[in-house]
């Protein structure tokens, strides 16, 4: 059993993308700039936003976080949005979701300008991608590909089962899967709630992508023995036993299904560390079309 260790391949992406920067310095050219805005407080958020910073350091990326309260008007935040497309310096502009309830994620992600659209939430993105034109592929999705490259996963021919229909992870994964290209060729079947004979389906899958949002979902006799489990979960679930009083659950019960499957990401260390290359490497694409 090969445990998929998202620090290690996401290190490696960062690490090509650090070279790629330290080069475009040498060479005089000012570093591509991210915009981050955080709406509110919530905890989980806050760790990921964090994340993401941290990372354009690394790498050597400017970054720009602007905080919003949890009461800011839809309006305000759609001017802020505005401002940073407007602005020549930003290269790519991220809105950290969820939002309060009071604002529309749909207005927001479309009020990005394409171009800036480094999350690839905007319509125009997600368009694209269904259409296999060249375009920035949702963070989520497009890290776990990263991950099947750095593995080399083979992928061709294979039964992918994808658990979750949501527009950030179930549904653009669907399309990549099944998309011709090196990492794709997939015969994909998408599940969601109104799935019959959920686990018959998942049994038949060569690799499970389990992106439902409900920790410990996917159970070992769900899973065909050698399955490639990518597990996309993140549930913070209290634990009064825990140093920070929570543990980080992902959608798949892993010491169980680690004993059949033939390939498995952990939670945390796999995917969502792959979500952050995959932002990354977007965030350079934007950068490089911006100043060419
Ligand atoms: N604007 C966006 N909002 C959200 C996205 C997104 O792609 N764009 N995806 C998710 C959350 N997400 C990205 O922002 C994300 C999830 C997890 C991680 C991560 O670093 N995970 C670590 C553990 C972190 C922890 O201690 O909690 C790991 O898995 O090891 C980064 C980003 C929803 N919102």
């Amino acid at each position: 059993m090969q445990v998929l260790d998202g620090k290690i391949a996401s290190q490696s992406v960062k690490e090509q993308l650090r070279q790629e920067v330290s080069q475009l310095m040498a060479e005089g050219k000012r570093a591509p700039h991210l915009a981050a805005i955080l709406v509110g407080s919530n905890g989980a958020s806050e760790t990921y936003v964090a994340n993401k910073v941290k990372s354009c350091a690394e790498i050597g990326f400017e970054s720009t976080l602007v905080r919003l309260e949890e009461t800011v008007s839809e309006e305000a935040l759609l001017n802020t949005i505005q401002n940073l497309n407007n602005d020549a310096g930003i290269d790519g502009i991220l809105v950290q979701l969820p939002l309060p309830k009071h604002i529309s994620e749909q207005k927001v992600i479309e009020t990005i300008h394409p171009d800036k659209d480094v999350d690839g939430f905007h319509p125009n993105s997600v368009g694209k991608l269904v259409q296999g034109l060249e375009t920035f592929v949702p963070a989520t999705p497009y890290g776990i590909m990263l991950m099947l490259e750095h593995f080399n996963i083979s992928t061709k021919g294979k039964h992918a089962v994808v658990i979750g229909r949501s527009n950030i992870v179930g549904r653009p994964m669907s399309v990549l899967l099944s998309s011709n290209h090196a990492y794709g060729n997939c015969t994909v079947t998408i599940c969601h709630s109104h799935t019959a004979n959920l686990k018959e389906i998942c049994l038949q899958g060569d690799i499970i992508v389990a992106a439902l949002g409900r920790p410990e979902f996917v159970k070992a006799d769900m899973v065909k023995p050698g399955a490639v489990i990518i597990d996309v979960g993140i549930t913070r679930v209290n634990d009064a036993t825990a140093k920070k009083g929570y543990r980080i659950k992902g959608d798949v019960a892993y010491n169980e299904v680690a004993t059949v499957a033939g390939a498995i990401t952990p939670v945390p260390g796999g995917v969502g560390l792959m979500t952050i290359a995959g932002l990354m490497k977007n965030t350079l694409v934007a950068y490089k079309r911006r100043i060419s």
